[in-house]
């Protein structure tokens, strides 16, 4: 099964576009797991079986893992992910973008070392750094295309030929990119309007859309803006609002069922605008 046909299938079974993000932060883990050498795995497993019937994709964020030199840690939720919820993609979140030689080692790190699903790219360095990821056919190549961040607008609001230079990624990316169909774009929904754009240049192509929850992102508005005709077309990523949902997650106080009431809540907002 590819990344696009696993998506579909998730969105249908768990009634879904919530996509719960795996961003663990030492010092918000609760503390009986601090300190612990593998408490940010036992965290992050526990949020992922308190959500799993909920999310239509797993999305952990390397940075999280890797400056807690816990690359290991990552690696066995990824074992356990796979094992235990197959029928959900892990979406790693990584935004690589280097030469193609180099491309080709980080394709392997994402989706061989952590048998990622699908891995978030920077279009900065153009295709040639972008192919060797398509090379993995029934892998997702996850685009960066209107960030959820303010200073986004510094590069991706530049117009070229009259037009924002979001937009021209995002028809690069539908038009040239995806001849094999694996191809999704990010875009904030902090910026439902370019949302709004975006969908109408890419057609029915997934979309990865940060910024719900710790961000702000109106829910209502993201929907309404994204959604394909048939009410899906996006994983809509929240990670700590989910994730440190717990009033005070340093207690060690039930965090794992107060991410989940978050996620049900989350879900059924999003599914409120989705038909
Ligand atoms: O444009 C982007 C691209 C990626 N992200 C990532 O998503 C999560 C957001 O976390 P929240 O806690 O839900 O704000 C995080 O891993 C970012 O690196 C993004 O926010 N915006």
């Amino acid at each position: 099964m590819t990344f696009i046909q696993k998506l579909a299938a998730a969105w249908q079974q768990n009634d879904t576009l919530l996509c719960v993000g795996l961003d663990p932060d030492s010092a918000k883990l609760p503390a009986p797991l601090q300190g612990q050498p593998d408490g940010i795995y036992t965290f992050c497993k526990a949020i992922i079986d308190a959500t799993a019937d909920v999310v239509c994709a797993f999305k952990p964020q390397i940075a999280y893992f890797s400056a807690l030199r816990a690359e290991d840690q990552l690696e066995a939720l990824c074992v356990y992910l796979r094992a235990t919820y197959p029928q959900i993609p892990i979406v790693l979140d990584a935004k690589r973008g280097d030469i193609g030689a180099t491309a080709e080692q980080y394709a392997r790190e994402a989706y061989e070392r952590y048998g990622a699903d699908a891995v978030t790219l920077s279009p900065y360095m153009g295709f040639d750094s972008v192919a060797p990821y398509l090379e993995w056919k029934d892998r997702g190549a996850i685009v960066l295309c209107r960030t959820s961040n303010a200073g986004g607008s510094d590069l991706q609001f530049l117009k070229v030929d009259g037009q924002p230079l979001y937009q021209h990624v995002a028809r690069m990316v539908a038009d040239k990119w995806n001849t094999n169909g694996q191809c999704a774009l990010v875009v904030g929904a902090t910026f439902p309007e370019e949302l709004a754009q975006v969908r109408a240049i890419v057609g029915d192509m997934p979309l990865l859309v940060p910024g719900i929850g710790a961000q702000g992102g109106d829910i209502a508005a993201t929907v309404s803006a994204g959604k394909t005709a048939n009410g899906t077309g996006m994983m809509i990523s929240s990670s700590r609002a989910i994730l440190y949902a717990a009033p005070d997650a340093t207690t060690g106080e039930d965090f794992a069922m107060a991410a989940r009431r978050v996620a049900l809540q989350t879900r059924a907002a999003i599914n409120q605008f989705r038909r």
